[in-house]
């Protein structure tokens, strides 16, 4: 299936100012999205990347045959316009999934789970009622992104006459937006990823403190 991973390569990840300089956000989103593009491939697909502005792909670090299977395209327009513009629109369309780039803790069969949902629309839904991943099997479903945007799917669905499955997912349901999903990353990530590797040369470790746990830095706490 054509996966289409939107990517806001300017200034990414601006939820994370009070953690992370301009360069660090952008290198850890680069970094996010490396994991992504590559779980993807692993999962037997091929991602498009929708990038705001030129990429560098071959600085990701990706495997070869991941960067190999990975097109980019730059669109600057909004989101839910960049995604609308590559759905399904005539009945014999192939199906095309979206998932995008902070789902750090994203795995190939978590995705699998994803893709291979059998109703006309799937979503996996992130905490909060955002949209983290969708596959779309319809001629009229249309994204419209931000806030709710899980409940509104839900409704768009139902409008066009679309069947609809929530993927239940904890690895596509994470996006990290904000400072304390980083400890998600440092305790989920994997050994191969780079999202977790970059976080640790930025200074980032676990700290175990009453019970809870926080992504600390340089001694000092940061994030909760
Ligand atoms: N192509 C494209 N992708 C976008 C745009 N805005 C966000 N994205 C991507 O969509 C996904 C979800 O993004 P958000 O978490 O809402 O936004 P963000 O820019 O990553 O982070 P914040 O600045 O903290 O909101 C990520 O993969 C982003 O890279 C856009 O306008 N165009
Ligand atoms: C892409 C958007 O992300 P949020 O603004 O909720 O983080 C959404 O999931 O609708």
């Amino acid at each position: 299936m054509r996966v289409v991973v939107p990517f806001a390569a300017e200034t990414p990840k601006t939820r994370l100012e009070s953690v992370l300089s301009p360069a660090e956000r952008s290198q850890f989103a680069r970094a996010m999205l490396a994991d992504v593009l590559r779980a993807i491939v692993r999962a037997g697909h091929e991602p498009a990347v929708v990038s705001t502005a030129p990429l560098d792909l071959g600085a990701l670090e990706m495997p070869g045959e991941v960067a190999a299977a990975t097109s980019l395209t730059v669109d600057d327009r909004p989101l839910t316009e960049a995604v609308n513009a590559r759905l399904p629109a005539d009945a014999g369309d192939d199906p095309v999934a979206v998932v995008m780039a902070d789902l750090a803790l994203a795995t190939p069969d978590a995705l699998e789970e994803l893709l291979t949902a059998g109703a006309d629309v799937a979503i996996a839904p992130g905490r909060g009622g955002g949209t983290n991943a969708l596959a779309v099997d319809h001629p009229d479903f249309r994204v419209d992104y931000h806030g709710l945007s899980y409940l509104d799917h839900r409704g768009i669905a139902r409008e066009v006459g679309a069947t609809l499955e929530a993927v239940d997912s904890f690895r596509l349901g994470t996006d990290i937006d904000e400072p304390a999903d980083l400890v998600e990353v440092l305790v989920h990530g994997r050994e191969s990823d780079r999202a977790p590797a970059v976080l640790r040369e930025f200074g980032f470790e676990l700290e175990r403190r009453d019970g809870r746990v926080a992504a600390v830095r340089d001694g000092g706490p940061t994030a909760e």
